[in-house]
């Protein structure tokens, strides 16, 4: 895999989005930064995508002062639809988008990925990692259209089926992914860029990124083995829920209101995933990985 190349495109990235806050603060947008899609997909830019947006943000505030029961095993399965978010923006896409078919839930497939294949994402992940930015405890790299990489593409795209074969085949789109890893001890150095205090916070994915409708977790590390506490927790009015990393595992839920979510803290260990989020809506799918 080409690591290196990897690395050069990911500072390029910092350094354009450096340059684009810094045009900001002089009032002047550089064109690509509005049209991008991820500042389409983040900010939506009519006053009614805005407008959703406060009110998001703001639904999820409300959801997490809420939220406090005591921690108890996750059962999977569908559960009620939360408030609708986003609602005159993103129409929702009959039989893809959460709501009565398929329901809102939180499933999980084992074995998605071989040990094999996981062994071998474990040790391209430590190696491309050692060179980014950590942010705390948290290493990540975006797979955004400039990172389409081999092992980690057919990976991404066998969470896309093992989702929309367990939703009833619906055609997804991606929208978003992410390597992560989670290390405690925290690596130390120049490129320990310190903890933004937000790496285990609660959140809501479609609060933060409206075209979410589905969020999908593959897990290359095992808790209770390869790092102890990291469950990932659902926040519900009455208890918090717990599932547990193994390797190879998927988990996935529908990406609304009703899936409040956080990362249990962390005492030791190293914890490696891919997050994919998919859309429902063609229009806001990533085109370079869109094609099966
Ligand atoms: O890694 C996990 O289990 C969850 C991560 C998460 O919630 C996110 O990236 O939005
Ligand atoms: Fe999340």
């Amino acid at each position: 895999m080409p690591w290196d190349d990897f690395r050069e495109r990911y500072v390029a990235a910092l350094m354009e989005e450096e340059r684009a806050e810094m045009l900001q603060q002089q009032d002047q947008v550089p064109d690509w930064f509005l049209t991008s899609e991820v500042r389409k997909k983040d900010a939506p830019e009519t006053l009614d995508g805005q407008v959703e947006a406060l009110v998001a943000q703001k639904k999820q505030r409300l959801a997490i002062a809420r939220s406090a029961g005591p921690l108890e095993p996750l059962i999977p399965g569908s559960l009620p639809c939360g408030e609708a978010l986003y609602e005159s923006v993103y129409r929702r896409v009959p039989g893809c988008s959460p709501m009565a078919e398929p329901s809102c839930g939180r499933w999980l497939v084992d074995e998605v990925a071989s040990l094999e294949e996981v062994a071998a994402m474990r040790s391209t992940m430590q190696e491309a990692f050692a060179g980014l930015y950590h942010s705390g405890p948290l290493t990540s790299l975006a797979l955004g259209e400039a990172f389409p990489a081999g092992a980690t593409q057919e990976l991404m795209q066998r969470a896309r089926h093992a989702v929309s074969e367990a939703l009833g085949g619906p055609k997804l789109f991606f929208s978003g992914a992410m390597l992560t890893r989670f290390q405690i001890p925290q690596v130390e150095g120049d490129m320990q860029r310190n903890s933004s205090g937000d790496e285990f916070a609660p959140h809501v994915d479609k609060a933060n990124v409206a075209s979410y409708d589905w969020s999908a977790l593959l897990y290359f590390s095992t808790a209770g083995e390869d790092f102890q506490g990291g469950e990932l927790i659902f926040l519900d009015a009455e208890a918090q829920r717990m599932l547990k990393p193994v390797r190879g595992r998927l988990a996935f839920f529908s990406s609304g209101l009703e899936n409040l979510h956080r990362i249990g803290p962390m005492t030791w260990g190293t914890r490696l995933a891919l997050a994919v989020w998919f859309t429902c809506s063609e229009r806001h799918g990533s085109a370079v990985h869109a094609a099966d």
